[in-house]
């Protein structure tokens, strides 16, 4: 599947005790026909009133604890398998709810954003995240710097730019800046130039999994932030390399993600060493 180019493998691990492991999701990146962005392996339920439990592997094995993209993926599988609409998933940041909308798109709440330094996690005291000293490039002439930071589950840093987001070498400062020592947990690397209160352009490099089509928690990190900064409006369309996505950070403190999910073709996989074999019917 793809949410807005986001690659995703769903993975139906329902009925089973065993968990997709890191070797598979490795091997299964390695091969061009299922190279992947993130694995969501959805599990049997945990918690009365969950449709399921979800757990996510960047393409790197690394595991997250949240993915906006994914999410609306998941949901657009279940609805096409049941008909069913809502849902109420459990991942490892918490409860969060989707819907498959009328009009084809989906909606997925994300939570509540996390600002606080420890929650981020950054490994220096900042009481004001909405502008951290981190920088890249010249001393003198950094080519990104002071960027907001915040959680959606996952760690994200914002760094607002007024040129093109293309004009930057977002392949060559991304995995310097992920693996920053100011994350302990990496983080992912967003680039934003706000073109109007309610439209941010964003290019992002994911923590594990590298320059994506599209990263939902970095467009709902890059909204929040464009909020703490006075940049936007609590809604925007976030506009990335895959398309469109629409944010909105709701008065309850949930951020509100919506957007497409596309099903590219079925098949089956080893959960321990990704073995795979494509469906007959194909389905895209
Ligand atoms: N790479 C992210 C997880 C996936 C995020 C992205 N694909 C999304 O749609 O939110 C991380 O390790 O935190």
């Amino acid at each position: 599947m793809n949410g807005l180019g986001n690659e995703i493998i769903v993975a139906d691990m329902r009925g089973r005790a065993d968990r997709v492991l890191p070797a598979a999701a490795i091997a299964l990146n390695g091969d061009i026909a299922t190279g992947f962005d993130q694995i969501m392996a959805i599990h049997d339920p945990r918690t009365p009133g969950t449709a399921a439990y979800v757990e996510i592997i960047n393409s790197d094995g690394s595991r997250a604890q949240a993915c906006g993209n994914g999410m609306r993926c998941v949901v657009h599988a279940l609805a096409a398998e049941s008909g069913t609409t809502s849902y109420v998933f459990e991942t490892i940041a918490g409860i969060l709810t989707g819907e498959a909308r009328a009009d084809g798109l989906i909606s997925v709440d994300m939570g509540k954003p996390r600002t606080y330094w420890q929650d981020i996690p950054l490994s220096e005291e900042f009481y004001d995240t909405r502008k951290i000293e981190l920088q890249i490039g010249p001393i003198d002439a950094p080519v990104l710097h002071s960027p907001s930071a915040v959680s959606m589950g996952n760690p994200h840093a914002t760094f607002w730019v007024d040129q093109d987001v293309w004009s930057y070498a977002l392949d060559r400062f991304g995995p310097l800046l992920e693996n920053h020592p100011i994350f302990p947990e990496r983080a992912n690397i967003s680039i934003a130039q706000v073109v109007a209160p309610d439209h941010i352009i964003l290019r992002t490099w994911e923590r594990g999994a590298g320059l994506t089509r599209a990263c939902g928690t970095a467009a709902c990190a890059a909204l929040v932030n464009g909020v703490r900064t006075k940049r936007t409006e609590r809604q925007a369309t976030i506009t990335m390399p895959g398309g469109d996505l629409i944010v909105a950070w709701r008065e309850d403190d949930h951020v509100l993600l919506t957007g497409p999910a596309e099903l590219e073709f079925a098949g089956r996989f080893d959960p321990a060493t990704g073995a795979w074999s494509r469906s007959e019917q194909d389905v895209a």
